[in-house]
């Protein structure tokens, strides 16, 4: 029988993430990756890669809790299992902390990170320029790792990657049946969606390996992640900003908050400075169109513009496309329903 030829546009942790659902899942295809660049190259490596995250203002909560969820589960069984370190992932405990009491003091996945629960007037001690505080066990997922090893468990299922460029859809119509675009920010020029916009992030990896547990402020605007090599201090959220060059000021100012809320870090040696740009968007696109090639209708499945959340919402975005693309496969083409 011939095989459905899907191409997956993207080799970022959406993109790695959907391709590995696809070739494993369905066997009547063959999945090919193309992207520009590959780890360690992308966006998600830089990523501190902490499961967390803000809410989309219009995506049904149900859906955002669901893509959660099931990340956080696929990540907790490889945390569990004798791959862990190999593909870089593992249980991370810390707090949450608050200049002012939120009004919703429970967010939407608080259910599904491990042990949530406020903190004791004891524990807000330590911070006493904060209110109040949420403590909890999350997941570390450290895409230099994770990607590579999810490129082997993709090859494993028979899927190919080739490193290039796409420049138009309508051009790669005519030689796939399905097309899957996990191109991130790159989605504003490939598919033209003016809505994708970079959020500049700039970090500084410390080596401070007396850091054990994370501090996040809960204004997103800074915080302190140990990982399996450094610690990754953040950050700076700066919208429709395109510069990639680190910004020195931005460095001193990460390193002076950092330092405010753990003093010990100004003893710790900076190792590193990276910029990334995160795909901005009012709320992530994952959905179907068609594009019409040589006669053909070739669906067309799109996940990017995950922002700040790309990693904590990977394997669900991912499984929703997977279920995009199985139901195209299945559909009669319009002309037969007649
Ligand atoms: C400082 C910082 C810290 C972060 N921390 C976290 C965190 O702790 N937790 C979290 O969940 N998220 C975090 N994020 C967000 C996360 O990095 C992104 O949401 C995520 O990386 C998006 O993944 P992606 O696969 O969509 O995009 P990318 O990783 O950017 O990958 C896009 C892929 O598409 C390819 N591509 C684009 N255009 C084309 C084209 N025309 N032809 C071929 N290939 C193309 C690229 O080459 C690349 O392979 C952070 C981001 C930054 C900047
Ligand atoms: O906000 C955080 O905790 C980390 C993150 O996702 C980002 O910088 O995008």
């Amino acid at each position: 029988m011939k095989r459905v030829k899907v191409l997956v546009i993207g080799a970022g942790v959406v993109g790695l993430s959907t391709a590995v659902c696809i070739a494993e899942t369905l066997v009547c295809c063959s999945v090919t990756i193309i992207a520009e660049k590959f780890s360690p190259d992308t966006t998600s490596d830089g990523a501190a890669g902490i499961l967390f995250a803000s809410e989309f203002p219009d995506v049904p909560l149900g859906r955002q809790q669901r893509w959660f969820k099931e990340t956080i589960d696929h990540l907790l069984a490889i945390a569990h299992s004798p791959h862990a370190s190999d593909a870089g992932v593992f249980l991370c405990s810390g707090c949450q902390i608050f200049k002012e009491v939120p009004c919703d003091k429970k967010p939407f996945w608080s259910d599904f990170v491990l042990g949530f629960r406020n903190m004791t007037h004891q524990e807000m001690k330590r911070f006493p320029d904060h209110k109040f505080g949420q403590t909890f066990t999350t997941i570390k997922c450290e895409c230099v790792r994770y990607l590579p090893w999810l490129e082997k468990r993709f090859r494993e299922a028979g899927g190919q990657i080739r490193c290039e460029k796409i420049t138009g859809l309508q051009k790669a119509a005519q030689m796939y049946d399905v097309i899957v675009n996990c191109s991130g920010l790159g989605s504003r020029l490939l598919a033209k969606d003016e809505e994708v916009y970079p959020i500049r992030g700039q970090i500084l990896k410390v080596d401070a390996p007396w850091l054990k547990n994370f501090i996040r402020d809960g204004d997103g605007k800074t915080y302190i992640y140990p990982g399996m090599g450094y610690v990754t201090l953040g950050g700076t959220r700066q919208a429709d900003d395109w510069r990639l060059e680190v910004d020195e000021e931005d460095g001193d100012g990460i390193m002076e908050r950092c330092s405010q809320l753990e003093p010990s870090l100004r003893k710790a040696q900076v190792i590193g400075r990276w910029v990334g740009l995160r795909p901005g968007r009012t709320n992530p696109r994952v959905e179907r169109e068609y594009l019409y090639a040589e006669g053909r209708r070739v669906p067309l499945v799109h996940n990017y513009g995950h922002g700040g959340w790309g990693i904590t919402l990977s394997w669900g975005t991912a499984l929703d496309a997977l279920d995009l693309v199985r139901q195209s496969l299945f559909e009669k083409p319009p002309q037969a329903r007649l």
